[in-house]
C-alpha cells in the first residue's frame, strides 16, 4: 500500500475541524495523489449510525465499556469501508480522529485504563495505525470555552461532561504524545487559526516531501 494515512487529534475544541477545512485544499495543490477527508466517530454509514448512538444527548447511562466497544466497532467498520480501500488506490487519507481518541477520552476520561482500551482497539484496527498523527495542543480551559462560545445549549452528551474529565483526557493525550514520538507531532493550537494551519501544513510536507512536491 503507498497511500498515506494521517489522523488528527486533540481535545474538544482544539480547532481540527476548522483547520482541515482551510488545510484540505492547500495539500491538494501539493500533490497529484487525491485527498480524502474523514472523521470519527462516523465516516462511512454504518458507522455514522453508530456515532449517533454514541452522542446521543439524551443517552446519559451508557455504560463506560459498552461506549468504548462501540467507538471501537465504529472504526473497526470506518477502516474496513473508507481507510483501507482509499489507501489501496494510492490516495491520501485524513482522519479527524483515530484510535487516539479512544484512549484518551475513555481509556483516560472514562477511566477504564488506556492499557485496555488500546487493547479492544488492537482488536479493531488490526496494527493499521496512522503513518502521521498531528496533535492539537490546547488545554481543556481553551477548548471548551470555544465550543460555548459556538453552540450553547446544543452542546453533545461528552461535551457536557465535568472539567475533571476534560483535564484527565488531556493528561492521557499527553501521555500518548509522550509514548509515541515518532508518530504524533504536536502543534500550538492555541494560535491563531491561519498559524494552526501553516504549522500542520509544515509537518506533514515536511514528513512527506516526495508527495507534496508540486509547486516548488
Ligand atoms: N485557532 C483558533 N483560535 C480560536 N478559535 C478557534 C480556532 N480554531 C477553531 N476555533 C473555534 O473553536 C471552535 C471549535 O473548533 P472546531 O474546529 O470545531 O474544533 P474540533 O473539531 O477540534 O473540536 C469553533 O467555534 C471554531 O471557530
Ligand atoms: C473517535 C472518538 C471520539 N470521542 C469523542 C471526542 C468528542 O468529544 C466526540 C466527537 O464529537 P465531534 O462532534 O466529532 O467532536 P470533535 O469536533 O471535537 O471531534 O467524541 C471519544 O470519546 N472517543 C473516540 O474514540
Amino acid at each position: 500500500m503507498s497511500g498515506i494515512f494521517i489522523s488528527f487529534e486533540g481535545p474538544d475544541g482544539a480547532g481540527k475541524t476548522t483547520a482541515l477545512k482551510t488545510l484540505m485544499p492547500l495539500l491538494q495543490a501539493k500533490t497529484d495523489q487525491e485527498i480524502v477527508l474523514s472523521r470519527e466517530p462516523g465516516g462511512s454509514p454504518i458507522s455514522e449510525k453508530i456515532r449517533k448512538i454514541i452522542l446521543d444527548i439524551h443517552d446519559e447511562e451508557m455504560d463506560s465499556r459498552t461506549e468504548a466497544l462501540l467507538y471501537a466497532a465504529a472504526r473497526r467498520q470506518h477502516l474496513i469501508d473508507v481507510i483501507l480501500p482509499t489507501l489501496k488506490e494510492d490516495k491520501i487519507m485524513l482522519s479527524d480522529r483515530f484510535v487516539d481518541s479512544s484512549i484518551a477520552y475513555q481509556g483516560g476520561g472514562r477511566e477504564i485504563g488506556m492499557s485496555e482500551v488500546a487493547e479492544i482497539n488492537d482488536f479493531a484496527i488490526d496494527g493499521h495505525l496512522p503513518d502521521l498523527t498531528i496533535y492539537f495542543d490546547v488545554s481543556p480551559e481553551v477548548g471548551l470555552s470555544r465550543i460555548r462560545k459556538d453552540h450553547e445549549g446544543a452542546m453533545d452528551r461528552l461535551e457536557k461532561e465535568a472539567i475533571s474529565f476534560h483535564n484527565r483526557v488531556y493528561d492521557s493525550y499527553m501521555q500518548i504524545v509522550k509514548d509515541n514520538p515518532d508518530r504524533i507531532k504536536t502543534i500550538d493550537a492555541e494560535q491563531a487559526p491561519e498559524k494552526v494551519v501553516s504549522d500542520a501544513l509544515n509537518v506533514i510536507t515536511k514528513q512527506f516531501p516526495n508527495i507534496f512536491n508540486k509547486g516548488e
